[in-house]
């Protein structure tokens, strides 16, 4: 080693000694090259040794695959799901992820949508009877309670009314609810009877100034005092005569369990489709239009001995609620976290449509071809098509954010013909079903249609949303219902957020997914479209488009901003759903149908807001989008 180091570093002191050394130097230089020829020599042989033994390992390896398959393809499919594999594309250059495999789904037209089974003909039975289900199982016999929507810390209401008091009630309000209809556009009427605290006053509806109720029994059970609030809804009725006269040999209004059970009650925030930054807009305008001429009668005294129980904002103190609500855990999503997954034997990959413009939001879209099978697409449709027809056979009851949009669309349809808010349906948005009738003739055609199913109504509604969890990390309990939409031709829908603009509300849409369940030649129009974004996607059967509406913060991002374009060839068919930032109890419930307004079982509804082409949607169920008192007060929950 020295004599590298010499040589290393050579100096003026040991020159000499290393001329004579010479030749000893060589021969140990030899030497020591042999040795280290040697060494290499061995490691070689030791490398050739480990291939051997890797190549035994490997061979081990493949045996043990072979025999161990199935679970490992499993553990591989698992694995490789984790990793996210993203290909950022344009919209131009959307690709196809090949699927050869379309293993059939357990969909069909009898599939358990709605509530059904293949033996179930009679699906509003059904349905009511999921109704019955959710709410006995949410509070086993007992009571009570709305009041939800204006409760500050549960946001929600549940009614858990036993089958047998449910039944009882039933009888009770068909006997005394009534519906008269003037022959022209007049008002409905209801009455009061018993101990039910509907009030007459000169055939109208009327209600105590700050009782906001409809209706309300006591029941005695045994040495028990149960109260049960029905129809305890947030409107101010007017006490308004139209003038038109009311004829009181009432037609009576068969009530069915499902419209007196008010159990969960928040409603899924907004419509879902359209309540966007013009809400605080359409709520003044809708109080202003309809709400001018108040006149509250005092009556309903019996809500008094309530307010003891109440604080001072008029909410139900928390001892009033049910404990489920009250030990409602909520669940945050903040984001989306997209994944490739399998499903069905086909590979699932989330592709990321690329913002075209430049912007400062969180926004994101991506895109997942494939994401239902074929079948699945053609259940949901033929599910979807047999819902709507069945409900056609009643005329819907139409909805208006305000007589301003009303007016605008008998305009459109040029019609003329004067309209005052005598012809809403007071307390609410609508008009009333005569009138609905003869509006329905003009307006026609002029809207898409929309039906919903919930958690827990169907096997495909837990694999669907097992299916967006792996693939985008959105959580179930987040979810709200599952929207069908189909959009005849001419029919698409105006721009709009899916959460509220300007509105600190974390239950809010912080996400969407949206899946097109069949496909819209190019030309066709259809597209949902980000102008925002400069983004846009056709809709192909299958395919999936999932962005989120809030900031991982919880704000609503403007730029979410999206619309339907217009269907221009055939007919498009979507299912969507809507992933709250904060979950809340009365979430992914089917809610109550609210008794206003008067109509008889399954009446469909439309709902236009502001003026619009493509801002009129037909529904198979109510929420309480339409109710005055519920839009008014909907924000300052908290
Ligand atoms: O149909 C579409 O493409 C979009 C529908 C939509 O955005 C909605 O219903 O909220
Ligand atoms: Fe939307």
């Amino acid at each position: 080693m020295g004599k590298i180091k010499n040589r290393e570093k050579p100096g003026p002191d040991n020159h000499v000694e290393k001329t004579t050394d010479a030749k000893a130097e060589n021969t140990r230089d030899k030497e020591e090259l042999e040795i280290r020829l040697q060494r290499l020599e061995n490691l070689h042989n030791q490398g050739s040794d480990n291939i051997y033994k890797y190549l035994f390992f490997i061979t081990l390896a493949v045996l043990l695959v072979a025999l161990t398959y199935p679970k490992l393809e499993h553990f591989l499919k698992t694995k490789d799901a984790e990793n996210v594999d993203v290909k950022r594309i344009t919209v131009d250059n959307v690709q196809t992820v090949n699927n050869e495999i379309h293993k059939r789904n357990e969909i069909d037209d009898t599939g358990e949508y709605f509530g059904r089974t293949d033996e179930d003909d009679d699906g509003d039975e059904h349905r009511d009877s999921v109704l019955q289900r959710n709410v006995t199982e949410a509070k086993e016999t007992t009571i009570i309670k709305e009041e939800n929507v204006f409760h500050r810390k549960s946001h929600v209401s549940i009614e858990a009314l036993s089958a047998e008091k449910n039944k009882k009630l039933e009888t009770d309000v068909k006997a005394s609810i009534k519906k008269t209809e003037d022959t022209e556009r007049g008002a409905h009427v209801s009455k009061k009877n018993g101990d039910l605290m509907i009030d007459e006053d000169d055939g109208m509806i009327s209600l105590d100034d700050d009782i906001n109720e409809v209706s309300y029994k006591e029941n005695n059970e045994g040495d028990r005092t149960e109260k049960v609030i029905l129809h305890e809804l947030p409107i101010k009725m007017d006490g308004v005569d139209d003038g038109k006269g009311t004829n009181d040999d009432a037609e009576e209004v068969k009530l069915t369990r499902k419209t007196l059970v008010d159990d969960t009650q928040k409603v899924e925030g907004k419509e879902g489709d359209k309540e966007s930054k013009t809400l605080g807009k359409a709520e003044k305008k809708t109080k202003d239009s309809i709400g001018k001429s108040k006149k509250t009668t005092n009556k309903g005294k019996k809500q008094k001995k309530e307010d003891n129980d109440k604080d001072v904002e008029g909410n139900l103190a928390d001892k009033e609620l049910p404990e489920e609500i009250r030990n409602f855990k909520a669940s945050y999503q903040r984001e989306l976290t997209p994944k490739k997954i399998f499903a069905d034997g086909r590979r699932i990959p989330p592709m990321e449509l690329l913002a075209q413009k430049e912007h400062n939001s969180s926004v994101r879209v991506w895109l997942f071809e494939e994401f239902l099978s074929n079948e699945e697409c053609e259940g949901l449709i033929r599910v979807h098509d047999r819902h709507v027809q069945e409900l056609s056979k009643d005329n819907p009851i139409l909805c208006f954010d305000s007589i301003a949009t009303l007016r605008k669309h008998l305009k459109n349809v040029k019609i003329q013909i004067n309209v005052s808010p005598r012809d809403f349906t007071q307390g609410t948005t609508c008009v009333n079903a005569s009138f609905s009738g003869q509006l329905q003739d003009w307006l026609k055609g002029n809207w898409s249609y929309s039906t919903a199913f919930y958690p827990g109504e169907s096997r495909f509604a837990a694999v669907f949303e097992d299916r967006v969890k792996q693939a985008t990390g959105l959580m179930p309990e987040n979810g709200g219902k599952f929207q069908i939409t189909s959009y005849p031709t001419g029919i698409g829908y105006k721009s709009h957020t899916d959460c509220t603009e300007n509105v600190l509300d974390e239950r809010d849409r912080v996400a969407t997914i949206l899946v097109y369940l069949d496909t819209i030649e190019e030309g066709g129009g259809g597209e949902t479209d980000f102008p925002e974004l400069g983004i846009w996607a056709r809709p192909r059967k299958g395919r999936a488009i999932v962005w989120n509406n809030m900031s991982p913060g919880g704000l609503c991002e403007p730029l979410s901003v999206h619309s339907a374009n217009k269907v221009i060839k055939g007919r498009k068919v979507i299912l969507q759903r809507w992933y709250y930032y904060k979950s809340f109890f009365s979430l992914g419930k089917r809610p109550p149908e609210p008794p206003l307004p008067v109509r008889v079982p399954n009446t469909p509804r439309v709902s236009c807001d502001e003026y619009e082409n493509g801002s009129c949607r037909w529904y198979d169920e109510w929420n309480f989008e339409h109710l005055i008192e519920y839009e008014r007060r909907k924000y300052t929950l908290v």
